[in-house]
C-alpha cells in the first residue's frame, strides 16, 4: 500500500529535505509552501497524513490543523513546533493533532511517529470495512458495538475465522463470549456445519465425560443406548467449550489427547473414532493462575490458547450502552408485541449510569423485564427497577475508579463530595440533619461544603 504524505512548510529548504527523505522511504510526497495550498491539495488528493510546520507566514500550522479537522476529522496531522515552545505543542495536541515533533527535526523520530499514525489509520480503515462485513452482515445475531477495543477484537476474530486456529475467549460473565464464538463459526468455512456449545461448569465429571465423548450402550447404569458425544456432533463444525477453566483435571488429559490425535473413544468403547472440529474455548477464570495452582494443565493451555480474545466488560465500553439499549428495547417489544416507545429521561439516565456487573446479559434482562412491566408507552424508572434489581442503590455506589486513572485522595474526595450532596438533598438542605446523616459535626460539614464549593 502506497501512502500519500503532504508536507507543508514555507521554508523551501526544510520542505525539500523532508520531502526527499520521505520519498527515499517510498512514500508518495506532496509539497505545499503554505496552509492555503495545502488545503487545495487535500481537497484534490486523498492524502493519508499531513506534516506541517507550526510557524508559517499567512496561515499558521495551527490554523491549518483546525481547517483540516473541519474537512476530515480523522486525517492525522503532525505539527512541527519550534524548540522549547512547549505551549505550542500542548496547544496543537489539544486541537486534535495526531502528534508533534520539535525542531531541529530528527528524521528518525519523525519516521517512527509517522509510521505509528499510518498504522493507526490503516486499522481504522480496516475496522470500518469490518463493521460492514461483520456487524452489518446478516449473521444470525449481530454483535452490537462501536467501541474501538471491541472493533479491534472483531478484526482479529474475523481473520482467525478464516483459519482453523483454536481461539480462547476471555471475559466476565455476560460479555458476549458465546456470541463471539458463534460469530467466528458463522464467518468460517465451517458455517454450514454444526456449532456445538458445551457449558463445562454445569456438568459434573461423569456427565461431562459422557457428554463430550459419548458412550456405548451398557457403559454404565443408565446407558441404555449408544450415544454420540459433542465431539462427534460437532463434525466438520465448531465445538465451543464454555467455562473451560472448570473442566476437572481428569477430563483435561483426555481433551489434550483428542486435540493431539484428533480421534476419540466413547465411554465404555474401544473403537477409535476420528473427529474433525474447530475448537473455541472461553473462560472467566485466570488460567495462568490456575496453572500455577496446578488446577489447569499447561500443555492443554498452549493447545487451546493460540489466539486470545479478551472481551471488555460493559462498564468499560459505555459508548455501546445507547446502541444496546435500543437493540434490546426493539427486540423485547417486538417479541412480546408490546408497543413501548422508549424511556423516561429519569429511567434512561439510570440505565446509562448503572455499572452492570452482569454485563450485556444483565442489561438485556433489565430491559426485558421493563418491557413486560411497562405501564405506559415510556418505561419509567419504577418499571425499570422492578423489585428485583435495585438500580438506584447500585448507581449510588457506582463509583468505581481505576488505580492509575486517578489517585486515592482524589477518589476519596469525589466520593465525599457526592455523599455530601446526597445528604443535603435528603435533609432538604438542613445542615444539622445532613451532618447527622453523614455522622460528622455540622462545623465539619460546613468546612467540607466550602472545600467542595457547595452552596446551600
Ligand atoms: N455486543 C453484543 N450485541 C448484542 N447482544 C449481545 C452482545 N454481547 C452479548 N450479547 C447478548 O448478551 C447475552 C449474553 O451473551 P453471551 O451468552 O454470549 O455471554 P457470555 O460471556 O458467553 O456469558 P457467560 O460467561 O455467562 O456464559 C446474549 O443474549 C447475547 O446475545
Amino acid at each position: 500500500m502506497e501512502f500519500k504524505i503532504l508536507v507543508v512548510d514555507d521554508e523551501k529548504n526544510q520542505r525539500e529535505i523532508l520531502g526527499k527523505f520521505l520519498e527515499s522511504r517510498d512514500y508518495r510526497v506532496f509539497l505545499a509552501d503554505s496552509g492555503e495550498k495545502a488545503l487545495e491539495i487535500i481537497k484534490k488528493q486523498s492524502v493519508d497524513i499531513v506534516i506541517t510546520d507550526m510557524k508559517m507566514g499567512g496561515m499558521s500550522g495551527k490554523d491549518l490543523l483546525l481547517e483540516v479537522k473541519k474537512m476530515n476529522p480523522i486525517l492525522p496531522v503532525i505539527v512541527i513546533t519550534a524548540f522549547g515552545r512547549v505551549e505550542d505543542a500542548v496547544d496543537v495536541m489539544r486541537y486534535g493533532a495526531a502528534d508533534y515533533i520539535t525542531k531541529p527535526v530528527n528524521l528518525q523520530e519523525l519516521l517512527i511517529k509517522l509510521r505509528k499514525e499510518l498504522e493507526r489509520a490503516v486499522i481504522s480503515k480496516e475496522n470500518e470495512q469490518l463493521r460492514k462485513e461483520i456487524i452489518d452482515k446478516s449473521i444470525s445475531e449481530k454483535i452490537i458495538t462501536k467501541n474501538e477495543k471491541m472493533l479491534q477484537i472483531l478484526n482479529v476474530a474475523y481473520r482467525a475465522a478464516k483459519t482453523d486456529a483454536p481461539v480462547l475467549i476471555l471475559g466476565e460473565s455476560g460479555t458476549g463470549k458465546e456470541l463471539l464464538a458463534k460469530t467466528i463459526h458463522e464467518l468460517s468455512e465451517r458455517r454450514n456445519h454444526p456449532f456445538v456449545p458445551v457449558n463445562c461448569a454445569a456438568l459434573n465429571l461423569g456427565v461431562l465425560e459422557s457428554e463430550l465423548f459419548g458412550h456405548e450402550k451398557g457403559a454404565f447404569t443408565g446407558a441404555v443406548s449408544t450415544k454420540k458425544g459433542r465431539f462427534e456432533l460437532a463434525e466438520n463444525g465448531t465445538l465451543f467449550l464454555d467455562e473451560i477453566g472448570d473442566v476437572p483435571l481428569e477430563v483435561q488429559v483426555k481433551l489434550l489427547r483428542v486435540l493431539q490425535e484428533r480421534e476419540i473413544e466413547r465411554v465404555g468403547g474401544t473403537k477409535k473414532i476420528p473427529v474433525n472440529f474447530r475448537l473455541i474455548c472461553a473462560t472467566n477464570r485466570n488460567l495462568q493462575k490456575e496453572i500455577e495452582e496446578n488446577k489447569f494443565r499447561e500443555d492443554l493451555f498452549y493447545r487451546i490458547n493460540v489466539i486470545t480474545l479478551e472481551l471488555p466488560p460493559l462498564r468499560e465500553r459505555k459508548e455501546d450502552l445507547p446502541l444496546l439499549i435500543d437493540y434490546f428495547l426493539n427486540k423485547w417489544s417486538n417479541h412480546y408485541g408490546i408497543d413501548v416507545k422508549g424511556f423516561t429521561r429519569d429511567a434512561y439516565t439510570k440505565l446509562l449510569s448503572y455499572h452492570y456487573p452482569g454485563n450485556i446479559r444483565e442489561l438485556g434482562n433489565i430491559i426485558q423485564r421493563a418491557v413486560v412491566l411497562a405501564r405506559g408507552e415510556y418505561i419509567d424508572f419504577v418499571d425499570l427497577a422492578g423489585d428485583q434489581v435495585n438500580l438506584e442503590s447500585k448507581t449510588n455506589s457506582d463509583i468505581t475508579f481505576e488505580p492509575g486513572d486517578i489517585s486515592l485522595p482524589e477518589a476519596v474526595e469525589k466520593v465525599e463530595r457526592k455523599m455530601i450532596i446526597k445528604a443535603l438533598e435528603k435533609a432538604n438542605n438542613v445542615q444539622t440533619k445532613a451532618a447527622e446523616l453523614l455522622g460528622i459535626s455540622e462545623r465539619n460539614l460546613r468546612y467540607k461544603m466550602m472545600k467542595y464549593n457547595l452552596k446551600k
